[in-house]
């Protein structure tokens, strides 16, 4: 079974603040998807977002990665505040993402859409772009390279070629990962990548989170219903319930949480 390893971190983990969210609250008409939610997100570590169904947790990710904009509150990304940019200036800055919802192109093989995966961030514009040249030309090169490593990293070689949309759907979830990855942020989010994986793909998944981690440096944010998966991959978790945070701390102090027990119980699930 995975297993938290930190072998070669650099000193000072864990010290430095990524990311830093403010009494975030994000109204829909009468629903309040988020109350007033503080908590922050050291460099290095693998932090997850936890809670019941419907707790707020995918609002949370739409704040960070821009595609929502809080009614309140503010986000600071390594100190920076990112509260009203758009999505691609927050890739720009080392923020990528990947959706619950596979948002691949089906028809495409493996290997076009992790290389599709980077024009929101290519800063060479549109036409500079389109003519291959240049700067253009340069990034281009640079980003096909990390695409190729992606590809190593999440064993994606015999499929490079096969279209997306036949591949089983723990493969394609895996695609989804590395759209993401071959963009080599600094910070992570992933909403369930687990979701809908047999045990064997979780490990493997898991295996594929700890590795990002600790060979690529990256921080990760997950969103993950698996207890079991978060509590043995996480450094640091914030549970969330009806919008509001009740819980922030070690894997050891949620458990130990009375709130977070409480809105646990009646769930078919083990802490
Ligand atoms: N675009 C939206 N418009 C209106 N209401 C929304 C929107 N997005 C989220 N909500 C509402 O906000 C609340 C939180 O939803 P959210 O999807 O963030 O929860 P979640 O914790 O991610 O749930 P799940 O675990 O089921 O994915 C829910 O009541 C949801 O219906």
């Amino acid at each position: 079974m995975y297993c938290r390893v930190r072998i070669g971190k650099k000193g000072g983990y864990g010290l430095e603040r990524i990311l830093e969210i403010e009494n975030i609250s994000l109204q829909f008409g009468g629903v309040k998807a988020l109350d007033n939610v503080t908590y922050h997100i050291n460099k290095g570590e693998i932090f997850s977002l936890i809670g019941p169904n419907g707790a707020g947790k995918t609002s949370m990710l739409n704040c960070i990665s821009g595609l929502y904009h809080p009614t309140s509150g503010s986000i600071l990304y390594k100190g920076k505040d990112i509260t009203k940019m758009k999505p691609y200036e927050r890739t720009s800055l080392g923020i990528a993402r990947a959706f619950q919802n596979i948002a691949l192109f089906a028809h495409m093989s493996v290997l076009d859409n992790l290389k599709l995966g980077k024009h929101s961030l290519m800063k060479s514009g549109v036409f500079s772009g389109g003519l291959y040249i240049g700067k253009a030309s340069k990034e281009e090169i640079e980003h096909r390279q990390k695409v190729e490593e992606v590809i190593e990293f999440l064993e994606l070689q015999d499929i490079r070629h096969t279209p997306v949309g036949t591949l089983p759907y723990g493969l394609q979830k895996r695609v989804e990962v590395g759209r993401a990855l071959a963009l080599r942020p600094e910070l992570i989010l992933l909403d369930e990548p687990m979701a809908g994986m047999n045990n064997a793909e979780k490990e493997l998944m898991s295996r594929f989170i700890l590795d990002m981690h600790e060979m690529m440096d990256t921080t990760v944010v997950l969103i993950e219903h698996d207890l079991g998966v978060v509590m043995s991959l996480s450094d640091h978790i914030a549970v969330l319930d009806f919008g509001k945070r009740i819980g922030f701390g070690t894997p050891k102090e949620i458990q130990q949480n009375p709130d977070v027990i409480k809105a646990y119980i009646g769930e078919e699930t083990v802490m």
